[in-house]
């Protein structure tokens, strides 16, 4: 069983994995061996074998200073939440906070404002995305959020969809980054060219999701004996938007290379997880951005990177609570057995990982030791 400090080193390790994907797709140039050692298509990798990239990790996480002022480390917004969904929007809204953002914001439907509003006072929730002028109400929000995270939550109403794809107009043409997920990939699936060559967007989706993607660009089933070149195919088909297939490895690229995390995983499968990722990414894609290439050895600064950080951090961190699977459960200290939902789990430590990533500069170097 791993120990509790173990496990928020290696969700801290997950997370250097992670930040470092930022901005793949936006400097273009092609990885650093460093990552290529990292994060070759082959053999699983312990989070030792990337203590150069935790460098990069902190490079990207921005500092904490008394000289900042409130949300310029991070204002993301989720556009998603509707009559049946309100859980999806509230928790990629909340994992963005714990990740570290200083402001976050839910667009959602008028039915599903009140019930995520009552979740979390921290959430900033506008009930806009069924109003007839849905997309000029988010707009006029853009110019003071630095990446939004479209779909979690968001269902396949036509209406809702229609509003969403003008809230993506309008985000490109401001060079927002967006992370697409759940039914946000459902709409892009019905419109591949909303995203088309847009390199500051990212998709993150799962099977099914990947699969409808697929055979919507390519009018035919995945080649599921070549899952990296799928993954590298579609990204290619769609102009080299950041593609991440998640799975039990998750397969990422940008059309020009493959990364694959075979990090073992939480074997629970519940709900929710998807959107814990898409939430931490949406911060994190900010925080690549604001970085550079400079940053980070030179254009290794790449939205690859980044995305690797929550989906460990909830693999490793699920793992450690030993709550990954109906057959182990996790005693709590009444005696009695309940399932700790990885998402239990791992907001908690993604706010620790922040605090460690963010409060002490060494605390990546401690973290590492610890692994
Ligand atoms: N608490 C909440 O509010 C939640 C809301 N969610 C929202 O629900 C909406 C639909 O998301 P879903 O993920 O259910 O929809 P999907 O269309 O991704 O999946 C549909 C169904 O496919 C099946 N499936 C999934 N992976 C599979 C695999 N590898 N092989 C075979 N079958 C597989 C599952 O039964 C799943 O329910 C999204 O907007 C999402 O954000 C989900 O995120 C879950 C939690
Ligand atoms: N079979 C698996 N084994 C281990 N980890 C997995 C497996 N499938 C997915 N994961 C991991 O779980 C996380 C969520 O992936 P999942 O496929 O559940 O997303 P999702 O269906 O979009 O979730 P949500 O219910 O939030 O929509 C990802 O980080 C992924 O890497
Ligand atoms: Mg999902």
């Amino acid at each position: 069983m791993v120990t509790r400090a173990e496990a928020g080193a290696a969700v801290a390790g997950a997370a250097v994995v992670a930040l470092l994907s930022a901005a793949f797709a936006l400097y273009g140039p092609p990885l650093d061996a460093v990552l290529e050692r990292a994060f070759s298509l082959c053999k699983a990798h312990s989070i030792k074998d990337m203590e150069n990239t935790l460098q990069l990790v902190r490079n990207i996480i921005p500092p904490l200073s008394s000289t900042k002022h409130k949300g310029q480390d991070g204002r993301i917004g989720v556009v998603g939440g509707c009559q049946e969904y309100t859980g999806a929007p509230y928790f990629a809204a909340i994992s963005a906070l714990k990740v570290g953002a200083d402001l976050s914001h839910v667009f959602c439907t008028n039915a599903a404002a009140p019930v995520i509003k009552a979740y979390s006072p921290e959430l900033i929730v506008h009930p806009v995305l069924d109003s007839p002028g849905a997309a000029h109400e988010v707009e006029k929000w853009l110019p003071r959020l630095h990446a939004l995270v479209v779909g979690p939550g968001l269902g396949r109403d036509d209406a809702l969809l229609e509003n969403v794809k003008g809230i993506l107009e309008a985000s490109k043409a401001r060079d927002i980054p967006v992370v697409i997920d759940a039914d946000g990939l459902w709409l892009v699936a019905q419109q591949p060219a909303l995203i088309q060559g847009y390199r500051k967007a990212v998709l993150t989706p799962n099977h099914m999701e990947f699969s409808r993607l697929y055979d919507a660009v390519f009018r035919g089933p995945v080649d599921s004996d070549d899952r990296h070149g799928s993954v590298l195919r579609l990204s290619q088909a769609l102009g080299n938007v950041t593609v991440v297939q998640k799975g039990e490895h998750d397969i990422l690229s940008d059309g020009q290379q493959v990364l694959v995390c075979s990090q073992e995983g939480s074997s629970r499968r519940c709900g929710g997880q998807g959107d814990l990722l898409s939430g931490s990414l949406g911060v994190l894609v900010h925080w690549a951005l604001l970085a550079g290439p400079e940053k980070t050895n030179g254009g290794i600064s790449d939205l690859k990177l980044t995305i690797w950080g929550p989906k460990i951090e909830m693999r490793v961190k699920a793992r450690a609570q030993g709550s990954c699977s109906p057959r182990t459960v996790q005693p709590s200290p009444g005696g009695c057995v309940r399932r700790l939902l990885p998402h239990q789990a791992v907001l908690p430590e993604a706010r620790s990982l922040h605090h460690h990533l963010r409060h002490d500069r060494r605390g990546g170097d401690r973290l590492q030791q610890a692994l």
